[in-house]
């Protein structure tokens, strides 16, 4: 499809996520000519760009737009009564299928994906999925889309999305549940706020600094300070044996069976 030609509806784009995807969006080169038409339900946005239109009319969203991303909660799914026609449409919404997607909105070309929080900053990972119906060219624009606000990988199975909802969707929340903890030890030893916070943020962000640089292997960072033999080595092997590792494999698949549960 031509750039120029190109209109892209977003059910919901006024919400925590739909806003960081339309923000991705509007940052970038790649979409520099294309329009985007949002829809809300009660909050309109105070301000917008001269590429955005705005609407509380789902259905005429989809007559303007050439593909629609559907970003509302999974529990706000079941009154979106829209007709796609047959249109492209890319479902950010966690738990919903693509089966329950195509038969909702009258489509059988659905991808099915999930940005996590940090799309807020560009740095999402998107895992997606396709349904057989859609084109190589509906395929072609959805690496580019996704890499607007972050990264992506397509998965060849869908049971993946909701696997990676508990990995990647909440990934974000679990390294700020170890800041909050980090924090939370700091205080009790009697640490001022300030000091106890800075140090735990900062901690978070350089571990993911270290990681990048040794090409994303993680065991390759614990393992090297395992084998120095150190302060942190003694923490590592009391948080192992605290259950540290079982506490992270329970909780994901907490997060993935609500995944599976969501929209039934
Ligand atoms: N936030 C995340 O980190 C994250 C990560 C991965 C996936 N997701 C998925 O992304 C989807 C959106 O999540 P969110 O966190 O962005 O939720 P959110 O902040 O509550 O945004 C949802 C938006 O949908 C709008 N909406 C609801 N019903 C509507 C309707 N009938 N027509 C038009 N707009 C409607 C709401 O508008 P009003 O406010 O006006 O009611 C709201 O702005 C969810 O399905 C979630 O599972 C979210
Ligand atoms: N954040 C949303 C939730 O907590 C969807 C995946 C990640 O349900």
């Amino acid at each position: 499809m031509n750039d120029k030609q190109r209109v892209i509806g977003v059910i919901g784009g006024t919400g925590w996520l739909g806003a960081a995807i339309v923000n991705g969006i509007l940052q970038s080169h790649d979409f520099a000519n294309t329009r985007l038409i949002v829809s809300y339900r009660t909050h309109a946005p105070r301000e917008t760009s001269a590429q955005v239109s705005v609407t509380q009319d789902n259905q005429y969203l989809v007559e303007q737009s050439d593909m629609v991303i559907l970003s509302v909660r999974p529990q706000d799914w079941p009154a979106i009564n829209i007709d796609l026609k047959g249109k492209l449409v890319i479902s950010v919404m966690a738990g919903i299928t693509a089966a329950q997607i195509s038969e909702g909105a009258h489509t059988s070309k659905v991808i099915r994906s999930l940005p996590n929080a940090a799309a807020s900053i560009n740095e999402s990972y998107t895992p997606w999925f396709a349904s057989q119906a859609c084109s190589t060219d509906d395929l072609s624009i959805i690496p580019t889309l996704f890499n607007t606000f972050g990264t992506e990988d397509q998965c060849e199975i869908e049971d993946d999305i909701d696997y990676l909802t508990a990995i990647s969707g909440a990934g974000p929340a679990y390294p700020a549940l170890l800041a909050q903890a980090l924090e939370e030890s700091a205080l009790t030893h009697g640490l001022p706020r300030h000091i106890a916070r800075h140090a735990a943020n900062a901690v978070i962000r350089g571990s993911g600094g270290l990681l990048e640089d040794l090409n994303s292997y993680p065991e390759q960072l614990v393992n090297v300070f395992e084998n120095y033999g150190g302060t942190t080595a003694a923490g590592l092997i009391s948080m192992r044996q605290a259950g540290f590792i079982k506490a992270v494999d329970q909780g994901v698949n907490a997060a993935y069976q609500r995944a599976k549960t969501l929209g039934r």
